[in-house]
């Protein structure tokens, strides 16, 4: 067999520029004559020079680790949080707030460019506030290592754990929790649970924070069905959190990633907690998506209902819903919102938000949303607006075309996938939609190299 030629070798040390950042924040640099050979940096910025050593080659790129910088980016602003980079948490943590903002405006124009779209793409909307310690929720594993209990994260798609206890993007009242829950559990002697031996109690811990309710959620995700002294354990957890709202166990004796199962039993308090967003309440249960970033969810949803042009007869379809969020938040405003999402638990609580916010003009399905487009489609619903915020992996094509055949006025896309939203819209032109306005930028994950989009679909007159 031939053998394949590539321009490094393992532990080789050269000098580097970066020439281009990848849409996952890693720096891409090139050896001269391998312009198609990436070799890949973390914590890396455009323009620098580094020295690195080649950490891993593969056929079609490399990956480097740097050693030290030659020439450094004036927009380097060092945190001093290199853990944040190997575990690949908040890859952009050295960049200064306005690099990360230039960076994430660019890799949206480049997505839109790539998927043959030709757009303007407005000046993302940041965080103006310290755009650092906002993320409500997050799932960390554990693992005992030389007696004693770490938290962390697992290197990215490995099962090494870094371990930290700030993680920088959550807030502070989250990071304290995951530390105080860890410390009874270590107490306890409570086993975690090995990915590789496959056996160990806990998952993971999950904690969620309300922003404006400040209620507080633990969810213990374990591989046993009970943990052992399960009433010592919840009695310490309450006396160690005053502002406990719900400690919820998840049984989850899966192999794969899935963090949580549908299979809850309460251990302390109420099942959800309650938080707001633009003045109306939301009950939010362990499995429902709920947006991580409060401050910027606000803006997020203040400016799509905006750029739909919201009017009193409007019939508004609120599609990949969550708990309902963007229904419930633009319904006074409508006719009617009708709404489609999967998950059976967001939908029983979206269905209680409606309650709890008096709203009765709006309706939450559970169900498959491009199998109930094509049903609303057939039954000869016309809605004027639909908003669609799926998850990553964006719309499917069967959705697209039924959203067409529907033919609504508006479609307002929230995406948080920038590819997955250009190959879409690309879609929705073919079936006779125009892009309006700019595609607009929202920075719901700083220090990260995710961006939100929200992109306005006009029906063409034609
Ligand atoms: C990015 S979240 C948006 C949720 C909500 N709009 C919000 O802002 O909080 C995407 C939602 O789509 C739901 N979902 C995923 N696949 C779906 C499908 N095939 N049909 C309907 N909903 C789906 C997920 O459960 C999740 O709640």
């Amino acid at each position: 067999m031939a053998k394949t030629i590539v321009p490094v070798k393992l532990h080789e040390k050269l000098t580097v520029t970066i020439k281009e950042i990848r849409q996952n924040g890693m720096g891409m640099a090139f050896l001269e004559g391998w312009p198609d050979y990436p070799i890949y940096l973390a914590d890396a910025m455009l323009g620098e020079e580094v020295e690195i050593d080649i950490i891993q080659v593969d056929k079609y790129s490399a990956y480097g680790k740097i050693l030290a910088w030659v020439k450094e980016s004036t927009g380097r602003k060092n945190q001093n949080r290199q853990y944040l980079i190997e575990a690949g948490t908040a890859p952009l943590v050295n960049w200064a707030y306005a690099n990360q903002k230039e960076f994430k405006q660019q890799i949206v124009q480049k997505n839109f460019h790539d998927a043959g779209l030709k757009v303007t793409v407005a000046d993302p909307i940041t965080m103006d506030t310290t755009p650092t310690y906002y993320r409500n929720k997050t799932v960390v594993p554990l693992k005992w290592q030389d007696g004693q209990l770490l938290s962390g994260f697992y290197q990215r798609g490995s099962h090494h754990l870094v371990p930290m206890e700030d993680y920088y993007v959550n807030d502070a009242r989250v990071d304290q929790v995951i530390v105080i829950v860890r410390e009874i559990l270590a107490k306890r002697g409570v086993s975690a649970y090995d990915p590789d031996q496959e056996e160990g109690a806990i998952r993971y811990v999950m904690v969620r924070r309300g922003y404006y309710s400040q209620q507080l959620m633990v969810v213990l995700v374990t591989n046993e069905e009970n943990l052992p002294d399960e009433a010592g354990l919840v009695a310490d957890i309450v006396d160690a959190l005053p502002d406990l709202t719900s400690l919820i166990l998840n049984f989850a004796p899966k192999k794969d990633y899935v963090q949580l199962s549908a299979n809850n039993r309460v251990l302390f308090g109420s099942a959800t907690i309650e938080d707001t967003l633009l003045g109306k309440k939301f009950l939010i249960g362990p499995n429902s998506f709920y947006q991580v970033n409060p401050v910027m969810t606000e803006k997020l949803y203040q400016k799509a209902a905006d750029l739909a042009d919201l009017k009193p007869t409007d019939v508004v379809v609120d599609a990949y819903a969550g708990i309902g969020t963007i229904g419930i938040s633009v319904a006074d405003r409508v006719k009617e919102v009708i709404g489609v999402e999967v998950v059976p638990g967001a939908v029983l609580d979206a269905k209680k938000n409606l309650a709890l916010n008096q709203i009765d003009n709006a309706s939450y399905i559970e169900r498959d949303a491009p199998d109930q487009f094509e049903d609303w489609q057939k039954q000869g619903i016309r809605p004027d607006v639909v908003f669609v915020d799926p998850p990553r992996r964006g719309l499917t094509p069967k959705l697209i075309e039924k959203t067409a055949e529907m033919g609504p006025d508006r479609v307002v896309y929230v995406s948080c996938n920038p590819v997955t939203a250009a190959r879409d819209v690309a879609l929705f032109k073919d079936l006779g939609y125009e892009v309006k306005g700019s595609v607009v930028p929202v920075d719901q994950f700083p220090q990260t190299a995710h961006i939100e989009t929200i992109t306005v679909l006009q029906k063409r007159e034609d």
